[in-house]
């Protein structure tokens, strides 16, 4: 029998495909858990190099661990020369998530275990890919900043991964404040169960591919603005709105009150808010508020708060959708001096974490994901002259 249209969940709408262990969303709680543990608890206490352990092992590692983790963190930063020279031969123009795209492929074509997707092998791949990857986007900025080919900041060893991914961006060591809501957004970009991407990866893994390809994959999902891009795109709401530094909060809030009633009657779709899963509030977003008020107060820009908080209390009025993790990521990497296109590149940093070990899990207990489509093209009939 064929399948019928009636059958159809279009976007996989409310569809269980899978079980997974790694982490649990819950609309109903507004909550989120790694491994069991709640991810605002993670946020409070944890470096990322812990997080990642965790969902690779299934749990949080033991002082010796996060030790021998770090220093093999620490010991895969180099930017290969390899991927220098083939970023350095994309045009500075592309967008900066085909360069990552571009450098994870080259990655997986460079290691020689390759096509080796045992589990202790690819535990590794994971790692070092996860270690590699700021290097990457850190001199992608670097890149763009000096308008062609430059020199990589060298990594330094002394230094934790967030504070190392900032100092590899621009050569100097980062506040606190800053290196605080940088690791904050690690942690939480680093697994959400079934989004887009994740998915993604594990659809390739299911066919036996290998790691890379399931990341490489797993980028280009990612990229578009229904999902990691809104972060990028939410700095170009900022941007239409203008950013005023000389504004009161006040002024902004309203001024941004009033760009979100008049796009919201337009029918446009802000991007940052709404969320497949969560209907009430994406459990993350406290937290990352959280971090973006305190950057906000660091760096005394008090108006990007009042357009945050005039774009969201528009929005809620209207139409009672609630902002996404997205949303105060956006304004947050801003804020640290990102260039907006880069924005998406740093969720993939953190979000290799969640992807590795999605592929980990589906190859431990693989069946290739292939559903069924029913059928409305033309009914059959004969090739002419046949
Ligand atoms: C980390 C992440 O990836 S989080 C997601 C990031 N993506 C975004 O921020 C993009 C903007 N948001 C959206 O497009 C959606 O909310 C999605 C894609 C995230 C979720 O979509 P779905 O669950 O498929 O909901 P859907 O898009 O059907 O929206 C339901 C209704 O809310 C409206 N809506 C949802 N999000 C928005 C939005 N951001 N702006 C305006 N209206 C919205 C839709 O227009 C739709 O209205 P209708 O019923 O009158 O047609
Ligand atoms: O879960 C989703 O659909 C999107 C999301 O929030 C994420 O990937 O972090």
């Amino acid at each position: 029998m064929s399948p019928e249209t009636s059958d159809i969940r279009k976007g996989l709408n409310g569809v269980v495909a899978d079980v997974t262990a790694i982490s649990k969303v819950n609309p109903e709680t507004n909550s989120l858990l790694y491994r069991g543990y709640p991810v605002p608890q993670l946020a409070a206490t944890q470096p990322i190099e812990a997080v990642a352990h965790l969902l690779w092992t299934g749990e949080l590692p033991s002082p010796e661990q996060l030790t021998e983790a770090t220093a093999h963190e620490r010991s895969h930063r180099a930017l290969a020369p390899e991927v220098k020279a083939t970023i350095d031969a994309l045009p500075v123009t592309c967008h900066p998530m085909d360069t990552v795209r571009t450098a994870v492929s080259l990655l997986g074509a460079l290691d020689p275990a390759a096509e080796d997707s045992s589990p202790e092998v690819e535990l590794e791949k994971a790692k070092r890919l996860f270690a590699q990857l700021p290097a990457v986007i850190a001199y992608e900025q670097r890149r763009r900043t000096a308008g062609g080919p430059t020199e990589p900041i060298p990594p330094r060893e002394d230094l934790d991964y967030s504070q190392n991914f900032l100092w590899m961006t621009v050569g100097e060591e980062a506040a606190p404040a800053v290196v605080d809501a940088f690791r904050i957004s690690m942690v939480l970009y680093a697994e959400h169960s079934f989004n887009a991407s994740t998915f993604t990866a594990r659809v390739i893994t299911s066919t036996l591919s290998d790691l890379h390809s399931a990341v490489t994959g797993a980028i280009g999902a990612l990229k578009g603005s229904l999902h990691g891009g809104a972060n990028e795109a939410v700095m170009h709401t900022f941007d239409e709105l203008g950013i005023r530094p000389e504004e009161s909060e006040a002024e902004a809030k309203d001024r941004a009150r009033a760009w979100m009633e008049d796009a919201l009657a337009q029918k446009k779709k802000v991007m940052g808010f709404g969320h497949r899963v969560y209907k009430n509030g994406d459990s993350r977003v406290p937290t990352m508020k959280q971090a973006m008020d305190s950057l906000i107060e660091h760096y005394g820009r008090p108006e990007i708060l009042g357009l945050y908080n005039g774009l969201e209390l528009a929005m809620e009025e209207a139409k009672g959708i609630k902002p996404n993790l997205d949303y105060p990521a956006g304004p947050t990497y801003h804020l640290m001096g990102f260039d907006t296109e880069l924005f998406t590149p740093l969720f993939i940093a953190a979000r290799v974490t969640g992807w590795t070990a999605h592929v980990m899990e589906q190859r431990a207990a693989n069946a290739l994901i292939r559903p069924l489509a029913a059928y409305d093209g033309p009914d059959e009939r004969p090739v002419p002259g046949a």
